[in-house]
């Protein structure tokens, strides 16, 4: 099916009846202009998806200098229209300078049928192309914009949380690489999405990989993108995460579950600023902020051996820790009330309210899961709760015992997803919470474990 919109700009009328005929056959409409003075008044009229511009409209002035005047009047109405220039002299300085000027194509008159079309073609692609990205980064602007939205959060009043917020305002608007740590559910995503929406970037996307959950063969084309026929099931193109997060952020979480091959492939991405899709040999730039997250100690694991020493300096410009929630109890009732709010609201349950009890109880708990666990309590406790006033007995906390495995915790009278908690506790205390040592005992994968961590708030 014919598309597309060419306007001609032509003084001769029988070069313009010629290409009438021609180009009707290759273009949805075609628009002859015989002197550019019209020129402006189509552009915003008619609004053509190509010009194909005379240089010489002055009988006996060939100098080129009508039509590069022109070419620059169009680029000033819309610098993305690709111009075709129209020459009956085969004058390389005069083509330099019009492609310098903005133009994106050359052609001698007389023209070559076959060589015209296929050249207002591909400068017809190009304005499609360009329409769709400009369509797109829109798109991605109300996304992000949606996505960026303000998250109501709770920091609490500890000086400590007070620091941490002070910290992040400042380290946002850099572009230095941020390494987030933290034992799991303090927050760290929730910092790193604040991180970005501070940011100059913020309009920009923030892309997460969760590195506990990629497996080693999937790892360089979920990052780096693949070309079709890479591999069996590569179909089509396909974009990485860095590529997607081009101009915005990359978040990395639990960047110390990476195996130390994978290790070494991050780095030299991150030392380039390139990637190279699988299967291809091409370099792409790529322009990201880039923030890391992990619950291990990475000093440790160098030492260790486990994480590469020059990968970490890389990551680590600026170390951001957030503290575990049972070295700031003070931020513990705020935040249950933060979560009791939240989910009054979300289950309809009217004003509730903890008791003192209630507070002193949740106070003199430990939190091992941090603020996900008091956020779950929390939501077990609204949904089952009678009155309007949350009491101690509405919120069941095992003792840190039970699931550290350090206690004398029976299994005789548990539910398999307790056994299944306890059993995963234990794991992660004598492994020093290092996940692949964890898996490999419990017989189990790394993004299993990942998923079972976080659903039952370890
Ligand atoms: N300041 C906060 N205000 C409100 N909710 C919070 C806050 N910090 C954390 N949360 C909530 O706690 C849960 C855990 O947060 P998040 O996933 O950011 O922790 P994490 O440290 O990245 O966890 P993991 O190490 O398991 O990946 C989330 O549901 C998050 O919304």
């Amino acid at each position: 099916m014919k598309s597309g919109h060419i306007l001609v700009v032509d003084d001769n009328r029988n070069v313009l009846s010629a290409l009438r005929i021609l180009l009707e056959n290759y273009f949805e409409k075609v628009t002859l202009l015989t002197t550019p003075n019209q020129l402006l008044v189509s552009l915003r009229e008619g609004k053509p998806d190509i010009v194909l511009l005379d240089m010489n409209f002055s009988a006996g002035i060939n100098s080129g200098n009508e039509g590069l005047y022109w070419l620059a009047e169009v680029k000033k109405y819309d610098k993305d229209i690709p111009v075709v220039l129209f020459t009956a002299y085969a004058d390389i300085d005069l083509a330099v300078k019009a492609l310098k000027e903005g133009a994106s194509d050359f052609v001698v008159k007389p023209w070559d049928n076959a060589k015209l079309i296929a050249t207002l073609q591909s400068a017809y692609s190009l304005r499609k192309s360009q329409k769709e990205i400009k369509r797109l980064k829109e798109k991605q602007g109300v996304l992000s914009r949606v996505l960026n939205r303000e998250e109501e959060l709770c920091w609490g009043k500890s000086p400590v949380m007070q620091q941490l917020l002070t910290l992040i305002e400042k380290v946002a608007k850099t572009d230095a690489n941020i390494l987030i740590t933290g034992e799991n559910g303090t927050g760290k995503e929730v910092v790193a999405r604040e991180i970005h929406r501070y940011s100059s970037r913020k309009e920009e996307p923030l892309v997460s990989v969760d590195m506990g959950a990629i497996t080693e063969s999937l790892f360089e084309s979920e990052l780096f993108g693949h070309v079709k026929g890479a591999f069996t099931d590569a179909r089509a193109d396909r974009a990485g995460k860095f590529e997607a997060a081009d101009g915005g952020t990359l978040f990395l979480d639990e960047i110390g579950n990476l195996s130390y091959t994978l290790q070494a492939k991050l780095l030299v991405a991150l030392q380039s600023r390139h990637i190279i899709r699988v299967g291809s040999n091409d370099p792409i730039p790529v322009n990201i902020r880039l923030i890391c997250a992990t619950n291990s100690n990475l000093h440790e694991s160098v030492q260790n051996g486990t994480f590469r020493e020059d990968l970490l300096y890389r990551i680590n410009t600026i170390q951001v820790e957030i503290p575990p929630l049972r070295d700031r109890k003070e931020d513990i009732s705020l935040l249950a009330d933060f979560f009791l709010q939240k989910y009054a609201s979300k289950y309809a349950k009217g004003a509730l309210r903890l008791s003192k009890e209630t507070v002193r109880k949740l106070e003199s708990y430990s939190w091992p899961g941090n603020v996900r666990e008091l956020q779950h309590a929390v939501e077990k406790a609204v949904i089952l709760c009678d009155g309007s006033e949350l009491q101690p007995s509405d919120f069941y906390m095992k003792e840190q015992s039970d699931r550290t495995g350090n206690g004398t915790a029976s299994i005789d009278n548990m539910s398999l997803d307790e056994a299944e908690q306890l059993l995963i506790g234990a794991s992660l205390k004598r492994n020093g919470g290092n996940m692949s040592a964890v898996a490999a005992e419990l017989g189990i994968t790394r993004p299993t474990l990942y998923s079972k961590i976080k659903k039952y708030g370890l």
